[in-house]
């Protein structure tokens, strides 16, 4: 998997080469590339902004750049093999299931825009080449897509196959398939008592069945009180 960043601080992406993600890079599971937007730019300033056609506050990004980073990046033949994302307010929240749809792709190519936006041209033309997904990570305001984009790969390489050391984990998150869409139960280890709390007795039982009800009971329990707009998906398993 080729995963490249597009951005006006392509720092933000130095962390991929320190975390987990970095790891996968060494075994050459992901290939890493950030890229400064403003190296294509031509004028002295390396100006990417201009004002809002039609006014309103703030900046939006100028097209001109982000197509010449597309021909040189990606190239000018059409391939929906390749995913572009969009991190965007106004995006569709990325979910668990994308992820896991986006874990199997070959190339990834994260556009991560400042001001108050990108061109709407710029996510026209990328639909018009690739497959284009414009997401948000959630209800909050952020300055830019590079923390989204963040996010996104980490959600995104720690599905890839041969990724994770131990791939049953996954199974048993919150928000995977095999939670049956509820949130994960709480987690305990040694020591058994540690500053007069103890570990609930039933996970130091033995007894695997009265383990599986209790967490199961756990993780219906914490999805109604945090979560009750799980609870009525059809995989919550909770109706
Ligand atoms: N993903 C996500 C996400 C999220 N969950 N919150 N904010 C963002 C996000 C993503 C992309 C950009 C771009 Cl490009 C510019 N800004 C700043 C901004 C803030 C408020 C209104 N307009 C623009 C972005 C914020």
């Amino acid at each position: 998997m080729r995963l490249d960043y597009l951005s006006i601080f392509p720092a933000y992406f130095d962390v991929l080469d320190i975390s987990l993600v970095g790891k996968a890079a060494i075994n050459g599971l992901v290939e890493i590339h950030a890229h400064d937007l403003r190296d294509w730019t031509h004028d002295r300033h390396r100006t990417v902004d201009d004002t809002p056609c039609g006014g309103g506050a703030g900046m939006v990004m100028k097209p001109d750049p982000w197509g010449e980073a597309f021909d040189e990046i990606i190239g000018t033949e059409s391939d929906p093999s390749v995913h572009v994302i969009f991190p965007a307010p106004s995006g569709t929240p990325f979910t668990q299931s994308a992820a896991a749809e986006l874990s199997s792709a070959q190339r990834i190519v994260f556009c991560c825009g400042r001001y108050e936006g990108i061109d709407h041209r710029v996510i026209d033309y990328a639909r018009s080449m690739w497959t284009v997904h414009e997401v948000s990570l959630g209800d909050y305001v952020l300055n830019g897509g590079e923390v989204a984009a963040l996010a996104i790969t980490e959600a995104v390489v720690r599905l890839v196959p041969g990724f994770m050391g131990n791939p049953e984990s996954l199974a048993e998150e919150s928000f995977s398939a095999g939670q049956d869409g509820l949130l994960e139960y709480p987690l305990f280890t040694r020591p058994v008592s540690w500053r007069g709390l103890d570990v609930p007795e039933v996970l130091m039982s033995g007894h695997h069945g009265r383990i599986a009800s209790w967490r199961r009971d756990e993780s219906v329990r914490l999805t109604r009180e945090r979560r009750p707009d799980l609870t009525d998906s059809d995989s919550s398993g909770i109706h």
